[in-house]
C-alpha cells in the first residue's frame, strides 16, 4: 500500500506517484490500517472559505503534529478528527467510520480529546475530572456511582500522569500545568483509539511544558497503537516521538508526510510565509526567523 506525503499546495499523492530521484525522499513502506482519512476536504461559512480541498492519511500508531500560522485552519481539521463538525464538501473517515453516516456519541467514545478549554464548572476532583472521561461527560453524571475497576482506572492514570499528589485537589486551584496532565489522563480514561491534543502547552511555563511533553512522550510506551494528532504553532512544542507532521496555510496543506521531511525551513518558511530556519536535536525541533546579515 502506498503511504502518503504531500508536497506544495496540491493533493497528496502515492509513494509510486510522487518519487522523484534527487528531489523526493526515500518513502518507507507502510502497511499499517488509515486511522484518519480526510479526502478533498472544503468548509465554508458564510462566504468565507476556510478549508480549500485537504487531502491527509493518518495511519495506526502515527503521532501527528498539525502546525501552521494563526486563522490557517487547524482547530477546524481537529473539529473533523473529534467527530464534531461536518466539512461542507468532501469525505472525513474517523476510525474506518464515514462523518454523516455514524452515530456521532458511539464515535466520539472512542476518541480522547484534549482541549483546553474544557468547560467545566464545578469543582470536581482531578480524580473526578479523570473519572468523566469514562462517563464521557463535562461533569460526573447524577445517580451515578463509580465502579471499583473505574476507581482503580482514574487512580492509575492519576499517577502516570505524576499527579497522585494532587488527586483530591479541586480543578480550580490547579495550575495550568496540571490540568493540562489532568485532561490528559481524562482523555485516556476512555480507551481512545485515537487521542487528539489542542496546543496542549499554551500558556504552561518552561518546566511545565517540559513536564507535559515528557508525559506525552511516555504515552509511545504506555499506551502502544495509539495515534495522535497534536496541534500546535510552536515546533518547540513538538513531543519527541512525533512521527508525520502536516503543514497548513490558508486553508491547505502545504506538506505533509514524515516529520523529518516535512519540517524543513523552505517548507516551514512557505507554511508561515516568513523566512525561518528549522533546527533538530536529540528528537526536540527549534525554529527561529532567518536574519538577514549586513542588517545595520
Ligand atoms: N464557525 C466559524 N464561522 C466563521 N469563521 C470561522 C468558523 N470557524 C473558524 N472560522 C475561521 O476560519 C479560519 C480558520 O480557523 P481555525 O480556528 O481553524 O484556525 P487555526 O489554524 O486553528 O487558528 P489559531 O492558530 O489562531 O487557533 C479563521 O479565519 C477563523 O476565523
Amino acid at each position: 500500500m502506498a503511504t502518503t506525503v504531500t508536497r506544495g499546495l496540491g493533493r497528496q499523492q502515492s509513494a509510486e506517484a510522487c518519487v522523484t530521484p534527487g528531489i523526493w525522499p526515500k518513502l518507507s513502506a507502510v502497511s499499517q490500517e488509515p486511522v484518519l482519512e480526510l479526502e478533498a476536504v472544503t468548509f465554508r461559512r458564510g462566504d468565507q472559505q476556510i478549508l480549500r480541498g485537504i487531502d491527509l492519511t493518518v495511519r495506526s500508531g502515527e503521532h501527528w503534529a498539525l502546525l501552521g500560522p494563526n486563522g490557517a485552519g487547524k482547530s477546524t481539521v481537529l473539529g473533523f478528527l473529534g467527530a464534531e463538525t461536518f466539512p461542507s464538501s468532501g469525505v472525513v473517515r474517523v476510525l474506518g467510520e464515514q462523518l454523516g453516516r455514524v452515530e456521532l456519541a458511539a464515535l466520539r467514545r472512542r476518541i480522547g480529546h484534549v482541549n483546553p478549554r474544557h468547560r467545566l464548572r464545578s469543582a470536581l476532583t482531578v480524580r473526578d475530572v479523570v473519572i468523566t472521561g469514562i462517563t464521557g461527560t463535562i461533569e460526573l453524571p447524577m445517580r451515578w456511582e463509580p465502579s471499583r475497576a473505574d476507581l482503580k482506572r482514574a487512580g492509575d492514570l492519576v499517577e502516570l500522569l505524576g499527579l497522585g499528589h494532587r488527586a483530591e485537589h479541586l480543578w480550580p486551584t490547579l495550575s495550568q500545568g496540571e490540568r493540562g496532565r489532568t485532561l490528559i489522563a481524562r482523555a485516556l480514561a476512555g480507551d481512545p483509539e485515537l487521542l487528539l491534543l489542542d496546543e496542549p502547552s499554551t500558556g504552561l511555563d518552561l518546566a511545565a511544558r517540559e513536564q507535559l511533553l515528557d508525559t506525552v512522550d511516555l504515552l509511545d510506551q504506555t499506551h502502544p497503537g495509539l495515534t495522535s494528532v497534536l496541534v500546535t504553532h510552536h515546533l518547540e512544542e513538538l513531543p519527541t516521538t512525533t512521527t508525520h507532521a502536516a503543514l497548513l496555510r490558508d486553508g491547505r496543506l502545504v506538506a505533509a508526510g514524515p516529520v523529518g521531511e516535512v519540517l524543513t525551513g523552505e517548507l516551514v518558511s512557505a507554511a508561515f510565509s516568513h523566512p525561518i530556519a528549522v533546527g533538530r536535536e536529540d528528537g526536540r525541533w527549534t525554529a527561529r526567523a532567518v536574519r538577514r546579515t549586513g542588517r545595520p
